[in-house]
C-alpha cells in the first residue's frame, strides 16, 4: 500500500511536518510528489501538498484517512521544487507549507468551500418537495423552495445559498440536521480558468460542403455561417464572439446551426494574455562587440555543457548586458532547456518587456504583481504546460515550474527588492543559485554595481554559499562616454543666499535643455519612512557613537535613537559641529519638487512619477510612454526614474538630494547611494546626445558620492568593505533579525529579555559565542534587544535582537530553537517571533 505524505495548509506551527494519508484506488494514477490535494484535517477540509510517496504496511494504511480529492491535472510542483521548499524553509527558518505557498500564483491558494446538496431521502424521491416531506405545513414554504433549489443546480455553495435566501441561515442549519441536506467540503482556488464558447464543424469537411447546397432561400444567413467555417477550417475552433462580430449574424442562427447537427457549440479553455493585440518588434541577435563576445563565449560554453555555474556580470550602465542575456537564453533554448530572466518589480517596464518578446516571441512568460490575479495564473500555466521556454519576472519567477531549465539570470542583482520581506522571508538569489545547483543551471548575476555580497564573493572565500565567476564589461556597447557628474555642494548654495531646493548649476541646466528640447530626468532620493537631522550650513548629521548609522528622530519624545542598540539622545536645537541653527529633520516630497518646477519655470511639463502616480493598473506604462513620445520635459520621481529606462533625448540627469539615503539607519546606507547614483547617471547620454549629470549634496565629500560622480566602483569597494570590516557587517559576517511582539508590553520586554539570555547562554556552551573581533573562524555576538524601528505595529509592541554570526556553526537553526521554546513556553499563544535571515531592512 502506497501512503502519500502531505504537507497540510494549517496555520499553527505544530503542523509543519508531514502527515500521512491513504491513497484511494480511484485516484492513484494522479497523485505524484507535487501534487495538489484536498486532505481531511481534524472536521475540515484544507489543501496540501503531497512531499513523498512511501510504501507502508496495508494495515496501517487501511488505518489512514484517504486523500478526498487532486485540485489539478498536472500536479503544479515538481519533485525539484518540492526539495527547494525543503531547504528554503531551513534556510530561512519558515514554515515549508509558507515555502511551498510561494511557489504558487495566488489563483491556486485554494481555501475550503462548504457544498450543500440534497440529502439521501429527497434525493431518492425524485418528486417535487410538496409530496416529498408531506408534514411540511403552509408556512414551511421556504424550506421547499430551497429544496427545488438545490435539486435544479445538483449542488450549491453555502455562499450561494445564503445569498439567494437571506435570513434563512437558520432553516438551512435545521434542515442539514434533518438530513433533508447535506454538506461536504471541497477546495476552491481563487480564480478558475477562464472558458470561451467556440464554435467547431461536427460534420467532415466534405459532408459539410455538400449541404450547402441543401439551405433553403430563407436561412441564407446559416449558410454564411456553415461557408465561413469550411473556408476558416484551419483556425477551428473558432471563438463565438469573434464569429458573431465578423459575419454580423446574431447567436440565434449558430445556434440553429447546432440543432441541424452542423455543427457544434463547447467551451474552450484561454489564456489571458496581458500582452494580447500588443505588437512587439522582432530583433534579431545583434553581431556582438569583442568585449561582449569575451563575456558570451564564455558563459556559453557553461551553458553548453549544461553545468551549474554562477557568473557575475560587472557591466557599466550601457555596455549591453541584456543583448548578453538574450543570446545566452537563445543558447538555453537550443539546448531544449528553459531560461528565468528574474528582474526588480519597478524595473520591469514594458520596455523591458519588448526586448524578450521581440526577440522570443509568444514563447515569454511575464510574471508581475500589476497583472491580475487570472492573468499572472494564465502566464504560469503557460510555463507548466510547457507552452513558454523564457519566464521574465519579478522575485517569484524564481519558482516557475520548468521541467528543465538551464539558465537564471538576475538583473540588477544588487537590488534590495529581491528579498521577500513577508513569510517566507527569502533571497531570490540565493534561493535562484540552489535551484540552479539542483538542475544544473548556469545562473547569471548582472549589474553595474554589484552588491558587496556577490562581489566579495567572487574575490575571496566569505560566507556566502557560493563563489561566483567575475566577468567584467567596462565600457558602453555603443563606444560613447560616460556621463560627466558635477556634484553641488548645497551648503555653498545656502551660504550664497539659495534656499531653493534647485543649485544655480542644475537650475541653468535645466534651462539649457528646455530651450533646446532635450529631455531631464530628475530624481528625489527618498526612501523609507524615518526622519533623520541633519544641519544645512555644515551638512553635519546625528550619528551613534557605537553603531555608526544616523540617529532616528522620534517626534513623540522629541529625542533622537539608534535603531540598532538602542542608545538615545535629546535632539539638538544647535549644530553641534558648528553652532548654526539650520539644523532640522528632513523629508522633501515629489509634489513640492513639482510645484517648485512650476514656479521656476512657468510652462514646464512634468510628468511625476511615484507611489501615488502609479498605483492604477497601467500607469506606470501610461507614463513613460507620454515620456518617449515626449510630451513632457521633465520626468520627475522617486528611484523608479532609475532603473533600466533607455531614452535617447534624455541629456541631463538631476539627482535633488543625494543624501537622503546615505543618511537611512542602515549599514548599507553608503551602498544604496552608490548604486542609486550610478544608475540614476546611466540613464543620461545613451544614445548620440552626450549626457550630463547634477548631483546635489550635503555631504558631497561622503565617499560614496565621489566614487559615483567618477564611475569609480572599485574605490567604492574598497572603502566600504573597510568599514564592514571594522564594524562587523556583512560580508564580514551575517545576520538575523529576530522580532518578537505581543500585546502587553511588560510581557514582552521580559520576553525579549529572555530570548536574549536564552540565546547567549546555549551559545557559550557551544562555545560559538565570541567577539567576533577575534580571529576564531566561528563566532556569533548578539545586539539588542531594543525597541523596534516600527516600535507599535496593528496594536503590538515590537522589540528586536540582531545575531552577528560567522562560520560553519548553526546559528539559523539555534535562533529558531530558542524562538520555538520561547513561542511554547507563553500560554496565551500570542507571542510572535519573527525570523529574518540575511535582512535587507533592520526593522
Ligand atoms: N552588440 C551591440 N551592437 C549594437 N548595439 C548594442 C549592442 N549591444 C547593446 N547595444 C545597445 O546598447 C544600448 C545599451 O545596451 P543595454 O541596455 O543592453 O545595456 P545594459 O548593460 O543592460 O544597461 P543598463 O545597466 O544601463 O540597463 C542599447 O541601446 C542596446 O541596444
Ligand atoms: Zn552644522
Ligand atoms: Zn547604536
Amino acid at each position: 500500500m502506497e501512503i502519500a505524505k502531505v504537507i497540510v495548509d494549517v496555520p499553527v506551527r505544530s503542523t509543519d511536518r508531514p502527515f500521512d494519508y491513504s491513497i484511494p484506488d480511484a485516484l492513484r494514477l494522479w497523485i505524484e510528489v507535487g501534487s495538489r490535494v484536498a486532505v481531511p484535517f481534524g472536521h475540515r477540509t484544507v489543501q496540501g501538498f503531497v512531499v513523498s510517496l512511501e510504501s507502508g504496511e496495508t494495515e496501517t494504511a487501511s488505518g489512514l484517512k484517504p486523500i478526498q480529492e487532486v485540485l489539478d491535472l498536472l500536479p503544479p510542483l515538481s519533485p525539484e521544487l518540492v526539495e527547494l521548499g525543503d531547504w528554503m524553509s531551513q534556510r530561512y527558518a519558515c514554515r515549508r507549507i509558507s515555502a511551498l505557498q510561494a511557489m504558487l500564483p495566488t489563483a491556486l491558494k485554494g481555501k475550503a468551500e462548504r457544498l450543500i446538496s440534497l440529502g439521501e431521502e429527497a434525493e431518492a424521491a425524485d418528486k417535487p418537495a410538496d409530496e416529498l416531506f408531506p408534514l411540511f405545513l403552509e408556512e414551511d414554504l421556504e424550506e421547499r423552495t430551497i429544496i427545488d433549489f438545490v435539486r435544479k443546480a445538483g449542488e450549491v455553495t453555502m455562499k450561494q445559498l445564503t445569498r439567494s435566501f437571506p435570513g434563512a441561515a437558520e432553516t438551512v442549519k435545521f434542515m442539514l440536521r434533518r438530513g433533508m441536506l447535506t454538506e461536504s467540503q471541497s477546495i476552491k482556488d481563487k480564480m478558475g480558468k477562464k472558458k470561451l464558447k467556440a464554435v467547431d464543424l461536427a460534420i467532415g469537411l466534405a459532408a459539410a460542403r455538400e449541404s450547402l447546397s441543401t439551405f433553403p432561400a430563407r436561412s441564407a444567413r446559416q449558410k454564411d455561417v456553415l461557408s465561413f467555417l469550411i473556408e476558416m477550417e484551419q483556425m477551428l475552433p473558432m471563438p463565438m464572439k469573434d464569429l458573431l462580430a465578423i459575419l454580423q449574424v446574431t447567436a440565434g442562427t449558430v445556434k440553429a446551426l447546432e440543432e441541424k447537427g452542423y455543427i457544434e457549440i463547447s467551451e474552450i479553455e484561454v489564456y489571458r494574455d496581458p500582452y494580447r493585440g500588443r505588437d512587439f518588434k522582432p530583433s534579431s541577435p545583434l553581431p556582438l562587440t569583442p568585449e561582449q563576445q569575451k563575456v558570451f563565449t564564455r558563459i556559453a560554453r557553461t551553458v553548453d555543457e549544461q553545468q551549474h555555474e554562477v557568473f557575475l556580470l560587472h557591466g557599466v550602465t550601457g555596455s549591453g548586458k541584456t543583448e548578453i542575456y538574450l543570446q545566452c537564453i537563445q543558447r538555453a533554448v537550443d539546448q531544449g532547456r528553459q531560461a528565468v530572466v528574474l528582474v526588480p518589480e519597478i524595473a520591469l517596464t514594458p520596455q523591458m518587456v519588448e526586448r524578450f518578446k521581440g526577440r522570443f516571441g509568444s514563447g515569454v512568460a511575464v510574471m508581475h504583481s500589476r497583472l491580475s490575479v487570472g492573468e499572472r495564473y494564465d502566464e504560469w500555466r503557460k510555463i507548466r504546460e510547457g507552452k513558454a521556454m523564457v519566464a521574465v519576472g519579478a522575485r517569484s519567477a524564481v519558482f516557475a515550474p520548468f521541467a528543465n531549465l538551464g539558465l537564471i539570470i538576475m538583473d540588477e542583482e544588487h537590488e534590495s527588492s529581491y528579498k521577500q520581506e513577508e513569510n517566507p522571508k527569502y533571497h531570490a538569489r540565493d534561493v535562484a543559485v540552489r535551484r540552479a545547483e539542483q538542475g544544473g543551471a548556469a545562473v547569471i548575476l548582472g549589474s553595474a554595481t554589484p552588491s558587496l555580497e556577490s562581489y566579495h564573493a567572487a574575490r575571496s572565500r566569505s560566507d556566502i554559499h557560493f563563489s561566483p565567476v567575475l566577468l567584467e564589461m567596462p565600457t558602453r556597447a555603443l563606444g560613447n562616454a560616460l556621463p560627466k557628474v558635477h556634484v553641488v555642494d548645497m551648503r555653498d548654495e545656502l551660504k550664497e543666499g539659495n534656499r531653493s531646493m534647485f543649485s544655480r548649476r542644475l537650475h541653468a541646466a535645466l534651462e539649457r535643455r528646455l530651450e533646446k528640447g532635450e529631455q531631464t530626468v530628475l530624481l528625489l532620493n527618498r526612501r523609507g519612512f524615518s526622519t533623520f537631522v541633519m544641519c544645512r550650513s555644515c551638512g553635519y548629521v546625528a550619528t551613534c557613537p557605537d553603531c555608526d548609522i544616523s540617529l532616528t528622530y522620534h517626534s513623540r519624545s522629541d529625542n533622537l535613537r539608534c535603531h540598532y542598540c538602542g542608545h538615545a539622545e535629546s535632539s539638538p536645537k544647535l549644530c553641534p559641529e558648528c553652532g548654526s541653527e539650520h539644523i532640522r529633520f528632513f523629508g522633501t516630497g515629489t509634489q513640492r519638487v513639482e510645484e517648485e518646477l512650476g514656479k521656476l519655470f512657468p510652462g514646464i511639463r512634468v510628468i511625476r512619477m511615484d507611489v501615488d502616480t502609479t498605483t492604477e493598473k497601467g500607469s506606470h506604462e501610461k507614463l513613460l510612454n507620454q515620456f518617449r513620445d515626449k510630451k513632457a520635459d521633465v520626468l520627475l520621481g522617486t528611484q523608479m526614474v532609475a532603473k533600466g529606462l533607455d531614452f535617447p533625448d534624455v541629456t541631463l540627469v538631476g539627482v535633488i538630494t543625494a543624501d537622503s539615503a546615505l543618511n537611512l539607519p542602515d549599514f548599507r546606507a553608503g551602498e544604496k547611494t552608490f548604486q542609486l547614483l550610478t544608475q540614476v547617471a546611466g540613464r543620461a547620454g545613451r544614445h548620440q546626445l552626450p549626457g550630463e549629470v547634477v548631483v546635489q549634496s550635503y555631504t558631497p565629500e561622503h565617499y560614496s558620492i565621489v566614487h559615483a560622480s567618477g564611475h569609480d566602483y572599485y574605490s567604492f569597494v574598497r572603502e566600504e568593505l573597510k568599514h564592514r570590516r571594522a564594524l562587523h557587517y556583512p560580508p564580514y559576517c551575517r545576520l538575523i533579525l529576530v522580532t518578537l511582539s505581543h500585546e502587553q508590553l511588560p510581557l514582552l520586554l521580559k520576553m525579549a529579555e529572555n530570548y536574549a539570555l536564552n540565546l547567549q547562554g546555549r551559545a557559550r556552551q557551544l562555545r560559538w559565542f565570541a567577539s567576533l573581533d577575534k580571529l576564531s573562524a566561528d563566532a556569533l555576538d548578539l545586539l539588542g534587544p531594543v525597541a523596534s524601528p516600527l516600535p507599535k505595529l496593528k496594536g503590538r509592541y515590537r522589540f528586536q535582537c540582531i545575531i552577528k554570526w560567522r562560520g560553519a556553526i548553526d546559528a539559523i537553526g539555534l535562533a529558531r530553537q530558542i524562538a520555538e521554546e520561547l513561542e511554547d513556553s507563553v500560554r496565551d499563544n500570542n507571542l510572535q517571533i519573527s525570523i529574518d535571515v540575511d535582512p535587507q531592512m533592520l526593522m
